[in-house]
């Protein structure tokens, strides 16, 4: 995860599915000013298939058995009473974020390993630039929940296309060789989960860190517990939802508002599909009002005639694959001697032009740059000392050279 910051929550708006792919569309350059980034309203998509439909994610309700979810919640609560706060340097300062995080790594068969063991480790190791200590393995919960995601996600991407860089995959145990389908192209090897207590707990809009995922990482987001509460016009009576906030990256031109309307018992999984990372931010924003949350099974040891506790937090785990051909061990060191993180190159993508960064004037083949929008065929490795080394790095960057550097197989070379 790159640094975040706050920025503050603004009113988003609902537009229709139509409104909103005018809204993309830019202004001809005859009637818009040559200067300044074109201006849109937030906008809300308030369903999962609307969200599908105008992002590279997919939300998913309800995915874990009831009884599965509210023992994963209480064993989250338990651990995270050790979790930390991120802390990095921001050019002069150090900020801390303004929630808690852990980091953990599935336990991995000796037989079945192939290196993924190493890879989550080194993953972990290095997590937002933090040395951390060494990653405990998924609770039991979080490992049985973890089945659920991977059936999900890889359900999910045998509908996608795929992108070129993306992992290619591994053959399934016992599959003959050769036998596409049969690849196991996503797993879970490492979990980051963060706590939000109350409702000013969040995190800024940032991108996650592809170091160990790699370019075009798929990453599962599962959200548990404290829902917020909003009284969406449109709709009559009170809704808990849980508000996720994409932005389109490095552009100001969209920024969407992603509100899923959830009851409070649900929980939801979101996948950041593969060129989320490239084309969005996201972040979650503080809440004005959240609403406590009962889960609906008891915790343990609670005697029968006890009410269930009610609860302010919210709990999110991301599940990520750490790439066997991005290990730690192959990470370049910067002039610092530090591992360098890896960046998608945004000046070289096809993207939305904005006004600030674009060589072409606004309308200019917009559509096309549109459609391509999350196609960066370059990334570099950056040097990331500074972030730990009070703001001081050595500005080291070097194209990364999957050739040279031995990375793959990608999905462009597995038929
Ligand atoms: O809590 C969430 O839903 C998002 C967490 C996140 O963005 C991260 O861990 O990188
Ligand atoms: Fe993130």
């Amino acid at each position: 995860m790159s640094s975040p910051s706050n920025s503050p929550s603004k009113k988003p708006k609902t537009v229709t599915n139509d409104e909103f792919m005018a809204l993309l569309r830019l202004p001809n350059s005859s009637d818009s000013k040559p200067s300044g980034p074109p201006k849109f309203p937030p906008l809300t998509l308030t369903t999962p298939d609307m969200v599908a439909k105008h992002t590279p994610c997919t939300m998913h309700l309800s995915v874990l058995p009831p009884e599965l979810a509210c023992r994963l919640f209480y064993s989250m609560i338990e651990e995270s009473e050790s979790w930390q706060r991120n802390k990095w340097w921001l050019f002069d300062r150090v900020v801390e974020s303004p929630h808690r995080t852990s980091f953990y790594i599935k336990q991995i068969s000796e037989d079945d390993d192939g290196g993924m063991r190493g890879a989550a480790q080194y993953c972990g190791d290095r997590y937002n630039g933090r040395q951390t200590d060494l990653p405990t393995s998924f609770p039991e919960a979080m490992a049985e929940a973890c089945e659920y995601v991977e059936r999900i996600v890889n359900a999910e991407m045998r509908k996608r296309p795929r992108f070129p860089l993306e992992w290619g995959g591994e053959p399934a145990p016992g599959a003959s060789p050769g036998e596409a389908d049969d690849l196991v192209v996503w797993r879970a090897n490492v979990a980051a989960s963060n706590r939000y207590e109350g409702s000013q707990e969040s995190v800024g809009f940032h991108t996650d860190q592809l170091t160990n995922i790699g370019p075009f990482a798929t990453i599962a987001s599962l959200s548990l517990g404290r829902a917020s509460s909003c009284r969406p016009s449109v709709l009559r009576g009170r809704f808990e939802c849980e508000r996720l906030s994409l932005r389109m990256r490095r552009t100001s031109a969209v920024q969407g508002h992603i509100m899923s309307h959830l009851h409070i018992t649900r929980q939801v999984l979101c996948i950041m599909h593969a060129s989320c990372q490239e084309t969005f931010k996201h972040c979650i924003p503080p809440q004005r009002v959240i609403d406590p949350f009962r889960p609906s099974h008891p915790p343990p040891g609670l005697a029968p005639e006890e009410p269930i506790p009610t609860f302010n937090t919210r709990i999110n785990i991301t599940f990520r694959f750490c790439r066997p051909d991005f290990h730690s061990s192959t990470t370049p060191k910067c002039k610092c001697g530090v591992p360098c993180i890896l960046r998608p190159d945004m000046k070289n993508r096809y993207a939305l032009p904005d006004a600030q960064d674009s060589e072409k004037p606004p309308g200019e083949n917009h559509e096309e740059e549109r459609i391509n929008s999350g196609i960066v065929t370059k990334y570099w490795w950056t040097c990331y000392a500074g972030a730990q080394n009070e703001g001081k790095g050595c500005n080291f960057w070097k194209v990364m050279d999957v050739k040279a550097e031995g990375r793959g197989p990608f999905a462009e070379e597995v038929v």
